[in-house]
């Protein structure tokens, strides 16, 4: 079976740019894994992933999900396929509510049910957020909670792979380490593949967890 996600000889150089940011990238990520992805800060982690997700071209090089190069799948289905969490939570005024259904709203995500009002409550549970009313303004939120918020509004759109960038850099030991939780849940439990840009000395448990050090414009896998 073909990798979810498979990048081939991968080089980028950020537009106006003296030199690349990576040169001949290569990684295959099977289904179900769970890579953590390091390295110093300015190295291209994020770049990487916005690459992954299509919000930024690659100056040569091929990005395939499921074996079909990501320049030939249609943007809205590549969005729903690959969940994309920056790593500053883009909320916006209005409700809770308004904030996780938002995707829906969208002309390219016609047709696509919103969920119902019990689900997203479950939800909120489940992300340890069970106080939060799904009236209560996002923007009135603390940056933990919005970055789960961003974290669950993504996942309402069911991607198979998620691409989360420092997703507990603003956060306090206890607030961190439900991310960690919640997201070993959807690795192990909901068999998401996740590509995870973390600083952290965390590491989840699961049978397919892989670490790789992006440093000198080359990605390698640590032990
Ligand atoms: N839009 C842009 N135009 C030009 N250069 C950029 C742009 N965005 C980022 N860079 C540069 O590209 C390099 C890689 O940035 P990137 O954010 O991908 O690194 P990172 O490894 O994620 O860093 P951090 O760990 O600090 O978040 C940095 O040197 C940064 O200054």
């Amino acid at each position: 079976m073909a990798p979810i996600l498979e990048i081939r000889d991968l080089s980028f150089t950020h537009e106006g740019a003296q030199s690349p940011i990576f040169e001949h990238l290569s990684l295959a990520v099977e289904e179900g894994s769970h890579i953590l992805l390091k390295g110093a800060s300015g190295t291209g982690k994020s770049s990487l992933l916005r690459l992954i997700c299509r919000l930024a071209a690659p100056t040569s090089g091929t990005i395939l999900y499921r074996g079909e190069p990501i320049t030939g799948i249609a943007p809205p289905k590549l969005r729903s396929a690959v969940g994309y969490v920056a790593q500053i939570p883009r909320m916006m005024e209005g409700s809770v509510k308004e904030n996780l259904l938002l995707p829906f709203t969208f002309a390219a995500n016609h047709g696509l049910k919103a969920p119902a009002e019990d689900e997203l409550r479950r939800m909120l549970s489940d992300f340890y957020l069970d106080d939060l009313k799904l009236t209560h303004p996002a923007l009135k939120l603390s940056t933990g909670q919005q970055q789960r918020l961003a974290l669950m509004r993504t996942l309402l759109l069911k991607p198979d792979l998620l691409l989360l960038d420092e997703p507990t850099s603003a956060l306090d030991a206890l607030s961190a380490s439900m991310v960690f939780t919640i997201m070993e849940r959807l690795n192990t439990r909901e068999k998401k593949t996740l590509i995870t840009v973390t600083h952290s000395d965390y590491r989840p448990s699961g049978a397919h967890v892989e670490l790789y050090l992006l440093r000198n414009r080359t990605l390698t896998r640590q032990p």
